[in-house]
């Protein structure tokens, strides 16, 4: 995926200046930074919830600047929202069948989900609402693979979650990566982010203002936790 120039609005609000962004096929890459700076608006234009003002998207050298959600899903762009947005009425397992309906054909079906997340299976008859945390943040990685995606796009995965299932989501989304499924991953914790991530871009005021790899992140750390946080 590559975002070439991308100019976003809320109404009159300029909220993304200029971006350019590649994640390339199989590639597990970080966005970073501050609350507000425009991480959260940046995935949303790239799946297409937020229209383009200038600039364009590319998908495995497709234009997909105009297209909107449900096309991008179905050329292989899935989306793991912050809040998580699942059904509180329907049961696990009818959360992930819904996901099927108009999925692209792949590798990725109901039990290889249960199988990447055991903790599913076994609740796979409770209402998403009685879920815990981690389990509501498996289940909506579990329906986005059910897409059989080549990105995901993941907004703040391990947000409110304790340390050991934090690792739990790490071991799986090494899983996924290694099925070849690229992430953007948009992350606080820069714990996870330097165990899964090969490279990294930090955001201010809706601009990206740093990017490198994960080795260069860690070396260069006071300079760039200085654009993160001040
Ligand atoms: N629906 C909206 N209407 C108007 N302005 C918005 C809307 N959503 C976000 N914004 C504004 O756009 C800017 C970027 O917000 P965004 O949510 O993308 O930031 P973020 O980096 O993801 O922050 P957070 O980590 O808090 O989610 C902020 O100034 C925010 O107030």
């Amino acid at each position: 995926m590559h975002a070439d120039n991308l100019n976003v609005f809320y109404g009159k609000a300029q909220a993304l200046h200029d971006i350019d962004i590649n994640v390339h096929d199989g590639e597990i890459v970080a966005l970073v930074g501050r609350n507000g700076v425009g991480k959260s608006t940046l995935i949303k234009s790239i799946c297409g919830l937020l229209p383009t003002r200038a600039g364009r998207r590319m998908l495995r050298g497709r234009d997909i600047t105009s297209e909107p959600p449900y096309v991008t899903a179905r050329l292989g762009i899935a989306y793991v929202p912050d809040n998580r947005q699942i059904f509180p009425n329907l049961t696990t397992e009818e959360n992930l069948r819904l996901a099927t309906i108009r999925a692209r054909p792949g590798a990725w079906y109901l039990d290889r989900v249960y199988t990447l997340f055991p903790r599913l299976r076994e609740r796979a008859s409770f209402a998403g609402q009685v879920l815990s945390g981690g389990e509501q943040q498996m289940l909506a990685i579990g329906r986005a693979l059910l897409l059989n995606p080549v990105l995901l796009l993941l907004d703040e995965p391990t947000e409110g979650l304790a340390p050991v299932v934090v690792d739990q989501l790490v071991d799986a989304l090494r899983i996924i990566h290694a099925a070849g499924v690229a992430m953007l991953i948009v992350e606080q914790n820069f714990r996870m982010t330097e165990a899964l991530a090969s490279r990294q871009y930090v955001m201010d005021s809706g601009r990206i203002v740093w990017s490198g790899s994960t080795e260069e992140f860690g070396s260069q750390r006071a300079e760039v936790e200085s654009l993160v946080f001040f």
